[in-house]
């Protein structure tokens, strides 16, 4: 690479761990706070990035509007002595709406409508869980996180959400808003969501409605994306602990079936 060619780095990551990633329910918008493991993870997040070779020095930062996310980065910036870094935060960084599945256990959701369904509303890029309603005790539409979220002309509120629904809502976000601050910072740090990672590596880097169904996002493992001037990528992505993100993504994978035995 000859020194002028430009290179902007994102460092993103999924949040460390909720609690109800502890008890393996499904979440989606439903604001839990971090499990004690979670506040552990955000603290090795920031030791993975002080600790890096390529010694990435953010100057900015993106969050979602969830707890979780907003804990995680909170953790990080203390630990790397930039709690003055500016945050951006947007429900476009929010996990996917899980719609009628928020609050239900994995493990019983995938025994009553079995693998099949059950992985196709995880991980398929157009599945989309039962859409939730008013009077839904973890997700109707009534729900605080609701109020103020800045909705373009006719973009529906979200009440159940596909892989690809979270691809239309961030990507706009993402080229329009967090591209052009890419140009002034350089290095960004992005916190967000499992669903949100997946959805733009898979723009990022053209991964086919097929093969984003095997890719998970390990809790709080720091994944680096490199663009060139035009926002192109530059080789591919690359966790800070590429051994621990395969280890922890598998157990993602597996969740639900810890005692489903068909
Ligand atoms: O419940 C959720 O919101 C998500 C991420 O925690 O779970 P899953 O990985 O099963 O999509």
């Amino acid at each position: 690479m000859s020194d002028n060619e430009k290179r902007y780095k994102i460092i993103i990551l999924r949040h460390g761990e909720s609690e109800w990633n502890k008890s393996n329910l499904f979440c989606g918008w439903v604001d839990v706070p971090l499990s004690d493991k979670g506040k552990d993870q955000a603290v090795s997040t920031a030791n993975l990035i002080l600790q890096s070779k390529e010694n990435f020095n953010p100057t900015l930062v993106f969050t979602s509007k969830l707890t979780r996310s907003c804990q995680t980065a909170n953790i990080i910036l203390e630990k790397l002595n930039k709690q003055y870094l500016d945050i951006y935060r947007s429900w476009r960084l929010n996990e996917r709406h899980y719609g009628k599945l928020q609050g239900e256990t994995k493990s019983v959701i995938l025994a009553k409508f079995g693998k099949e369904k059950y992985m196709y509303w995880r991980r398929a890029y157009e599945g989309c869980p039962p859409p939730s309603t008013l009077d839904d005790k973890f997700c109707g539409t009534n729900d605080e996180r609701y109020k103020n979220i800045d909705l373009e002309p006719g973009e529906p509120l979200p009440v159940a959400e596909s892989l690809k629904m979270v691809v239309h809502r961030l990507m706009p976000y993402f080229n329009n808003f967090i591209k052009p601050k890419l140009i002034d910072n350089n290095t960004i740090l992005i916190v967000t969501h499992g669903s949100v990672v997946r959805a733009l590596i898979k723009e990022v880097y053209q991964i086919s409605d097929e093969d984003i169904i095997n890719i998970n996002i390990p809790n709080g493992i720091p994944m680096v994306i490199t663009l060139d001037e035009n926002f192109e990528a530059v080789g591919d992505y690359f966790y800070l602990d590429p051994e621990i993100a395969k280890i922890e993504a598998e157990k993602v994978a597996r969740q639900g079936f810890e005692n489903h035995h068909k």
